[in-house]
């Protein structure tokens, strides 16, 4: 495409993804940000061939645009439609899949490094944003790279947020890059610097002005670090962009840092001036930009657990929160507006999240991590190493545990039964209904025995009455919520109201099924499980979480106990053992079999109904 139709391309682009993700809800400001980058990228690059990283992945929509996939972007996050991040498996454009941040430094290096090994002459571009960057990874990345010639760009996309105003200081430093008086306009500092550069970098650099206000003086960290500093520069402006690119593919060696700086939501009002940037979004109106929420009845498990919090907090002063750069998506940012002392976001840093917990704890305070179950995988060696070989009293608040829909298998909730479930000493708990997840708060601010977690998914409760104040639980004690014969449903979370509705169609075909709330999986309540073995000739625990989790532990000590050497027959309902792949919520329970038709049907083949028994009971019923 001719250069100068490109700022067109970059208008319609703009305006049809704004008007795709107003149909499918998704990651809409980051991607707003970066539609001159993805066009001024497409336009000097050669891709496939070269390899262009989206870190996160979230802002990649545009790109999605330009490489095939524009007639699928109205499929965005829906069920067998395009992912909303990056993914090998669709795409020869994306090299890598993503979800996670600050991975995109760290696999360019390892495929530029492949490309010298392979002899293959090809540029790899990592574009990573600010908010990214203050994660360790990419700095590990850096360091590595900084000693090294391979053939590496990353550029830097300041866009001055994150999902929330981003922290610490790493902001500053950036701010002042992008302000300094030693961002030098004249082409007399290009000049200057243009020796400095690889080869065939300076000479056409040489010729271009507005390269040339690109320059920075030098003496950058991003130098310190031995990369090749370029910028800032004017992320919107494609005659800014496209000379900055057009050089940087004919270098000869790397690594060169491309400081980059554009606006979150750039070009969409609503966007614009919103807190979030519109970060993430619902479908939405795009006169008005209007989002349309679902009504609901019932509080979401993130406002019961902020808002009690808050109740911990004001009686507590020991009581402190951690988030890991995600205030809105846990409900901190309500906590922050009442104690904006005792609340730290420490970016995307979930490792050190979590040892800096530990650090709070070790001297007497009472810290709440909250951190999504997929988040806090990234910090799991920080748990047993930092937390719980040391017994510190971590109370980890971990959203969205379980089916996380949309966002796919790289933000599935499924593994932390299964992560801290190895770990021993840990107390995890998990809420039935947001009645219970109050209990827990409260019962985990009581707690200052060692770590102690409690899970809660995403999306909102079921509108059951709720305590003014949480109770204290006692620890490793389940509780039976109906007493019957043949048939136990022994649920742990939020599944408790599926297998509520389960029992009562069970019923429904003469059974008296005897229901129990695990609340604990460790400790696991050993006394309610052997009862519930022995008194039944089947035992069905559920649970939102994969292998290795709830089910497992109670098979291990049905098993080593002998209980399953009798009359019951134990069948674990869980999240199946594989990747799946975005869908909505519900429709990922069905399949999974731990909606109510699931669990019904478990329960009967389980007595020996066979498929035709089965289907005439549940036709009676
Ligand atoms: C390890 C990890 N922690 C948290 C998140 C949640 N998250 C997704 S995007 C984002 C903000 C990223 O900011 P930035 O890199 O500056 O990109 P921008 O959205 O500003 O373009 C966060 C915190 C994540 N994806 N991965
Ligand atoms: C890209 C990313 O990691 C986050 O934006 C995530 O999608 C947020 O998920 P929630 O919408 O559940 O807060
Ligand atoms: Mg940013």
């Amino acid at each position: 495409m001719p250069r100068e139709n490109l700022r067109q391309l970059a208008d319609e682009l703009r305006l049809e993804m704004i008007d795709a993700v107003s149909v499918t809800g998704g990651h809409l400001g980051a991607g707003l940000g970066v539609v001159e980058l993805t066009v001024a990228l497409h336009a000097a690059f050669d891709t496939p061939h070269d390899r262009i990283i989206w870190d996160v992945g979230h802002q990649a929509y545009p790109h999605k645009i330009l490489t095939g996939r524009r007639d699928r972007i109205r499929t965005l996050r829906q069920k067998d439609g395009l992912s909303g991040f990056t993914r090998r498996a669709e795409s020869e454009y994306d090299p890598f899949g993503a979800g996670h941040s600050s991975t995109s430094i760290s696999a360019g290096l390892g495929m530029a490094v492949a490309s010298e090994h392979l002899g293959i002459q090809r540029n790899v571009i990592a574009v990573i944003g600010d908010g990214a960057m203050s994660a360790g990874m990419a700095y590990e990345a850096m360091n590595n790279a900084g000693d090294m010639d391979a053939r590496l760009v990353v550029i830097l996309n300041d866009n001055d947020m994150s999902i929330a105003p981003p922290t610490g200081a790493l902001r500053a430093y950036l701010a002042q890059l992008v302000s300094s008086p030693v961002y030098r306009g004249t082409r007399d500092a290009a000049k200057s610097l243009v020796s400095k550069l690889p080869k065939p970098l300076h000479e056409p650099a040489r010729k271009t002005e507005e390269f040339a206000r690109a320059f920075f003086t030098g003496g950058t960290l991003f130098e310190e670090l031995g990369f090749y500093y370029v910028g800032p520069i004017d992320g919107h402006n494609l005659d800014h962009l496209l000379p900055v690119l057009d050089n940087v593919r004919e270098m000869e060696k790397g690594p060169v840092l491309i400081h980059v700086v554009t606006k979150k939501g750039k070009g969409y009002a609503p966007a614009e001036n919103s807190a979030d940037k519109y970060h993430g979004v619902s479908k939405f109106n795009v006169i008005t930009g209007a989002q349309t929420k679902a009504p609901s009845n019932a509080p979401s498990y993130t406002n019961v657990f902020a808002e009690t919090l808050i109740q911990e907090a004001q009686n507590d002063p020991r009581v402190v929160a951690v988030t890991a750069a995600m205030p809105t998506g846990t409900g901190l940012d309500k906590f922050a507006e009442l104690f904006p002392d005792r609340i730290y976001d420490v970016g995307i840093a979930e490792q050190h999240a979590v040892t800096f917990a530990a650090g709070l704890a070790s001297e007497g305070m009472r810290p709440f991590c909250a951190i999504y179950s997929t988040f806090l995988q990234r910090a799991y060696d920080q748990v047993i190493h930092d937390v719980a070989i040391q017994g510190l009293p971590v109370r980890f608040a971990i959203d969205r545990a379980g089916f996380v829909g949309a966002d796919g298998p790289t933000h599935a909730g499924n593994y932390d039964n299964a992560y801290l479930g190895a770990v021993p000493g840990i107390v995890q708990m998990a809420a039935a209904d947001e009645a219970e997840l109050r209990h827990m708060v409260a019962t985990a601010t009581a707690y200052d025995a060692g770590p102690i977690t409690f899970r809660y998914p995403r999306g909102d409760g079921i509108g059951v009455d709720m305590p003014a104040r949480g109770e204290i639980l006692p620890i490793g004690k389940g509780r039976l919520l109906r007493e019957g014969n043949t048939i136990a449903l022994l649920s742990y979370g939020t599944r408790l109201g599926e297998v509520l509705a389960a029992a009562d169609k069970l019923s429904a075909l003469g059974f008296n099924p005897t229901i129990a709330d695990a609340r604990f999986m460790k400790p696991l309540d050993e006394e309610l499980i052997a009862r519930l073995a022995q008194d039944h000739d089947v035992l069905i625990t559920t649970e939102e979480g994969g292998l290795g989790g709830f089910g497992s532990h109670v098979a291990t000590f049905l098993a080593t106990n002998g209980l399953l050497d009798g009359k019951v027959r134990f069948r674990p309902l869980m999240i199946p053992d594989r990747f799946d792949e975005h869908s909505n919520q519900n429709d990922m329970y069905a399949a999974a079999g731990l909606d109510r038709a699931g669990i019904v049907q478990t329960a009967l083949t389980t007595l020996g109904f066979d498929e035709a028994a089965m289907k005439a009971a549940l036709a009676n019923a």
